[in-house]
């Protein structure tokens, strides 16, 4: 793993990704070679610690309503938490990649929410099913009409955006030129900008990002900053649901920072969270949200005595690799002092690789790792959650994310 991820010259992706170019075109997860080096270049700093900071309101904002959304369930009946996880990361990533907002979480019938998820399902099962590799046998079996049609919802969404913002920023320009008051044109109070608001900074300065190459980019980031943020938040979820002690001892860490108070968190806070940080750590290492990854090996590759000729995918099992018993010992177990710093044993550099490793590991980190703070103190400080399925009796759904084949069946509990 380490010579393939470490490498910069293995940084291709396999054609295993093809199926999500129709929607996300070759953005940043699916480009290749040169313009892959210089958009990670150019949106390295759309991700820097100061940007994020700003969005903390915005994962706020939303996590409020995810808890305040569940206040029905919260009599200890048994239901599915996962479509609220998912929908609540969706009006996130909305919010922060396109700085729109279609409060998903009370309007989850509106067509692009319901776009976002047919497109992730047809491309799933897709790639499940060599049959429907070839664009001819893929619309005989009646998929391909539907698939355009998402699409269509889908990149209209976005250019109408993009266009309606680019409107904006050189409306904006032309009054900062002309000295007149800055007004407020951009999402909530203040100025804050989301990413495509420093896409269209970029293109201003030189970069030239065609409506269609910040589509692209955008499109990426809905796709890789959703479903992997809730099948993540979902995992912790469960699991502290499974583990009662381990919930006890979130509960107190949120209840030393927070006491009674609704306040919402800040980044002080977040630092804070020490305890929460090692189960999101210990539940990203057993249900990783991207179980496997694939790359093209673009020159021979050597590993110890064997030769991986060039042309070979390289599928890269993260699922797998965390359960290496002499890296993590009693590997079913989630323990999530296995990441406290007084943890003696040390493991290898790419024994643990959630986020992947190398020059093409995760841009989105940070930002995931915040995120997944936020909401889940926000539904830790208000509830107490019982998870429902053995682990024995656990399906798992492991495609592009690792979800739970039937959802996950919660009882929630007030704690106030
Ligand atoms: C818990 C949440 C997340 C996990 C576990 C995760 C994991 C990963 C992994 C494993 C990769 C490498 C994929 C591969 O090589 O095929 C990746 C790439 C990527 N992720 Fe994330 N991700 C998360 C959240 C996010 C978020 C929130 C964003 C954006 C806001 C994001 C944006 C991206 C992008 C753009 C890439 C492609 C990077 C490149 O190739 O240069 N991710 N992610």
């Amino acid at each position: 793993v380490e010579v393939i991820l470490s490498s910069s010259k293995h940084i291709d992706k396999s054609s295993d990704y093809r199926f999500i170019e129709p929607w996300l075109g070759t953005g940043l997860l699916t480009s290749k070679g040169k313009k892959w080096q210089s958009r990670r270049k150019m949106l390295t700093p759309a991700f820097h610690f100061k940007i994020l900071e700003d969005f903390i309101e915005v994962f706020n904002l939303h996590s409020s309503k995810f808890v305040t959304n569940l206040k029905p369930n919260a009599n200890g009946e048994l239901f599915n938490i996962f479509p609220s996880i998912t929908l609540c990361t969706l009006d996130i990533i909305l919010e922060t990649a396109m700085g729109t907002r279609i409060n998903a979480q009370d309007k989850p019938d509106s067509d692009y929410v319901k776009a976002v998820y047919k497109i992730g399902e047809i491309i799933q099962v897709r790639q499940c099913r060599p049959w429907l590799h070839p664009n001819i046998l893929f619309k005989l079996f009646g998929y391909a009409k539907e698939h355009d049609e998402c699409l269509r919802i889908l990149h209209g969404f976005s250019y109408d955006t993009i266009r309606q913002r680019r409107h904006e920023y050189e409306m904006k320009k032309q009054k900062e030129e002309s000295n007149e008051k800055e007004e407020d044109i951009f999402v909530g109070k203040r100025k804050r900008l989301a990413f495509l608001d420093l896409l269209l900074e970029y293109s201003e300065e030189g970069s030239n990002l065609t409506d269609e190459d910040i589509r692209e980019e955008v499109d990426t980031f809905m796709f890789e900053g959703h479903d992997t943020t809730a099948a993540a938040i979902n995992w912790t979820i469960y699991l502290l649901g499974s583990h009662p002690k381990f919930q006890e001892k979130v509960h107190e860490e949120l209840d030393s920072i927070f006491g009674d108070s609704d306040r919402p968190a800040t980044s002080g806070d977040l630092r804070d969270m020490k305890y929460l940080e090692c189960c999101i750590k210990e539940s990203l290492r057993l249900f990783p949200s991207v179980p496997i990854m694939a790359r093209e090996i673009t020159e021979d590759a050597h590993i110890d005595n064997y030769t991986i000729p060039k042309g070979t995918t390289a599928l890269i099992t993260t699922y797998r690799l965390h359960r290496d018993e002499k890296q993590f010992p009693d590997p079913e177990e989630f323990i999530p002092d296995r990441f406290s710093p007084d943890y003696p044993i040390k493991r290898h550099p790419y024994a643990y690789i959630p986020f992947s490793a190398g020059p093409r590991n995760c841009i989105g980190q940070k930002f995931a790792v915040m995120e997944e703070k936020i909401v889940l103190s926000s539904f830790f400080r208000n509830y107490r959650v019982e998870s429902t399925v053995k682990r024995e009796d656990l399906l798992l759904r492991g495609e592009l994310i690792l979800r739970p084949e039937d959802g996950n069946f919660v009882k929630l509990f007030p704690r106030k």
